[in-house]
């Protein structure tokens, strides 16, 4: 609680927003690269922060260190103030979700069991209980299949619930893994590119879909490289740029930065960036923000980072065809890590 005594000399009390997320001298190296140098971050309750950067800036790695894929090589991650475990299952336990850059749904379950899934960490019912449907354990089957209903409501796709995930549109797929990390009940979501490959019409739902969770008390952190849905949606916005936090303000701030203009260009950060650049580039009717050119360009033309990991992520991408694979299991990084890393 933060007192302010205003002009006319009256006292008034502010809840002080909780750190949900204190992120500090996060850093990951593999062997001799580091993706991640000595990265600071906090999300208040409440807030929707950003995270933006260009192709292999460092963010996924980032989000690997905050959820216990990976162990960071140097720095300290709190949830709620606890420093948190170093595994992922119990990272979701502690209140962290998180959904992937590439979808991860189970495609021949249903989109009901798909949630169910995500509630596992909440079922405190042992093995025995289970395999003899005690009543303990009818009773929270019961509950968590109320709850995933609940969830399958929020997102639009109860009528769903019988379907095999595999058999749903792009765009659903990707709001069933996000009700899948809200089946964790978590205090903090992390979202990897919620709206790669999207249509417009599916972005701007899943934008309206974030603006909801976070209206239910969940602080939202977000990777996109969609900088239009963005600098609408974050309260604030970090940008990382060769594993370094580059800046880190609110959208107005940001997108006028030369800094992030020159990275998304792939200019040398400290030398003074040609604001005409990202003009000159820009169409003049619908161009979104200016870096928001900048990253379109950065990737077309970036052959570096987008070689292999594009590629491979273009493949990952594509709906669930025949994914028996646990997603739990399948939550390994999308590189085998030669570092130090985490099962899930
Ligand atoms: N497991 C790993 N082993 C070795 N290098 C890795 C590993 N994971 C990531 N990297 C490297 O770390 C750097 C950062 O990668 P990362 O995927 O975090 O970037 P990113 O900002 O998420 O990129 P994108 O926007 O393309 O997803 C890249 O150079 C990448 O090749």
């Amino acid at each position: 609680m933060t007192t302010t005594t205003n002009q006319a000399g009256a006292t008034t009390s502010q809840a002080t927003p909780e750190k949900v997320l204190d992120a500090r001298g996060v850093t990951m190296r593999f062997g001799g690269l580091t993706a991640v140098r000595e990265v600071d971050l906090t999300v208040n309750s409440g807030e929707i922060v950003g995270l933006i950067g260009p192709n292999g800036a460092g963010k996924t790695t980032f989000f690997n260190c905050l959820t216990g894929l990976y162990v960071p090589t140097e720095g300290e991650v709190r949830y709620k103030g606890t420093v948190l475990p170093p595994t992922s299952f119990k990272v979701t336990a502690a209140g962290i979700a998180r959904t992937f850059q590439n979808i991860r749904l189970f495609g021949n379950m249903s989109v009901l069991e798909n949630v169910l899934v995500g509630r596992h960490t909440r079922m405190k019912q042992g093995l025995w209980s289970a395999v003899l449907r005690l009543p303990g354990f009818r009773r929270t089957e019961e509950e968590a299949t109320r709850r995933a209903m609940e969830l399958l409501e929020f997102i639009g796709l109860a009528h769903k619930a019988e379907h095999l995930a595999r058999n749903l549109p792009y765009g659903e797929q990707r709001k069933l893994e996000i009700a899948r990390a809200l089946a964790s009940d978590p205090g903090l979501l992390l979202l990897d590119e919620p709206t790669a490959g999207m249509n417009p019409q599916e972005t701007r739902a899943v934008e309206e879909l974030i603006f909801a969770i976070r209206d239910q008390g969940i602080a939202v952190l977000v990777i996109e490289h969609d900088m239009r849905f963005i600098f609408n949606l974050c309260d604030r916005v970090a940008v990382l740029v060769q594993g370094q936090k580059l800046i880190e303000g609110d959208s107005q701030t940001v997108q006028s930065d030369e800094r992030v203009i020159a990275a998304y260009l792939g200019e040398p950060i400290d030398e003074a960036p040609s604001t005409k650049a990202p003009a000159d580039e820009a169409p003049t009717d619908e161009a979104p923000a200016a870096p928001a050119k900048a990253a379109e360009t950065a990737e077309d033309t970036d052959t570096d980072a987008d070689t292999g990991s594009d590629d491979a992520e273009a493949a990952d991408d594509a709906p669930a065809e025949d994914d028996d694979t646990p997603a739990d299991t399948a939550d390994a990084p999308k590189d085998a890590a030669p570092g130090k890393e985490n099962d899930a």
